[in-house]
């Protein structure tokens, strides 16, 4: 898969479909769960946000969506097109995420029902959200399930969700997203959980999607040398913080942030493969006394 061929690059955005800015999530702990986080997602790109455990990757994704644990005090915005989330109530968040946002989890268990068929999951998905009788909810389940690549169709839908592959599972997800018509997805660790080579027929997948039907990805992984193959955008999380971020060359070929150079030493190189998690070596460092290295200038993109 070339990032390169398939980037946005001849793509002329109209501005961020998502604008996260000065997001603090604190639960009263020593330090925010996410301190100070400013990120755009914008349509048809992909922003792989990198950083090890508890840096805050899930939160601000949770939080964009709405779903930040009780005893969240959040502060500053976020705009998913032109509406504000921040401060609103429940019945707006839960239509956003109904119709404008989703999130896929590496777990597809805990989003899939056990006990119902794949048909009538992704069928109610579509009724839920778009004005259709059965007949057209039909022929968007089976289109999307072919733009996930899960052509025998019948199969698929017959299905329980244990009956499918965990690489299976995962499209299945993606396909929800799509036929839900979402414009943002969230994708934390999606492909944590899969051996390489359908963890990188699952990235293909997202790029595809993302190119084809101009969605917004945020792709959260511990591992950099995932992201370094599909994201247009890298941001590294470190303590809550977004400590660099920038083009995804820029950031690959010369991070400028000591944190972002640890997490690319400790990625095993085998050419540009994508390569199985390592854990990052324990780091710590005081961050105040570091230059904040964002790369992309706000608005860049218009
Ligand atoms: N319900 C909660 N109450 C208080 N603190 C929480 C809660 N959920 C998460 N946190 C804290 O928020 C911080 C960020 O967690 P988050 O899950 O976003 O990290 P992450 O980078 O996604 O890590 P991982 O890769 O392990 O999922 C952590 O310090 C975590 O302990």
């Amino acid at each position: 898969m070339s990032r390169a061929s398939s980037s946005a690059a001849h793509r002329v955005p109209d501005g961020p479909v998502l604008s996260v800015r000065d997001l603090i999530v604190d639960f009263g702990a020593a330090e925010p769960a996410v301190n100070g986080v400013s990120l755009d997602l914008w349509q048809g790109r992909i922003l792989g946000v990198a950083g090890q455990s508890g840096s805050g990757k899930s939160m601000t994704a949770l939080t964009s969506l709405g779903l930040a644990p009780p005893g969240a005090h959040i502060t500053g915005s976020i705009r998913f097109r032109d509406q504000e989330l921040v401060g609103v109530g429940q019945r707006t968040l839960s239509r956003v995420r109904g119709s404008g946002m989703t999130m896929i989890f590496q777990e597809t268990n805990a989003a899939l029902n056990p006990v119902i068929q794949v048909r009538k999951q992704l069928t109610l998905a579509v009724r839920a959200n778009r004005d259709c009788n059965q007949d057209e909810a039909h022929e968007l389940v089976v289109d999307a399930l072919r733009d996930v690549r899960l052509d025998d169709t019948d199969r698929v839908l017959n299905s329980y969700p244990h009956e499918l592959s965990g690489g299976m599972a995962q499209r299945v997800m993606i396909a929800m997203a799509l036929v839900c018509g979402a414009d943002v997805i969230f994708a934390d660790e999606p492909t944590t959980a899969l051996d390489v080579t359908v963890q990188r027929e699952v990235m293909e997948i997202i790029r595809r999607v993302a190119d084809e039907h101009r969605l917004a990805v945020m792709l959260i992984s511990h591992d950099i040398g995932v992201l370094e193959e599909i994201s247009d955008e890298l941001a590294v999380m470190y303590r809550g913080r977004v400590v660099e971020r920038g083009s995804t060359d820029d950031v690959i070929r010369a991070p400028e942030h000591p944190y972002t150079r640890a997490l690319l030493d400790s990625i095993p190189r085998i050419g540009h493969e994508l390569t199985e998690f390592v854990e990052m070596p324990s780091f710590d460092m005081d961050l105040t006394s570091l230059p904040a290295a964002e790369r992309i200038a706000e608005g860049s993109h218009s």
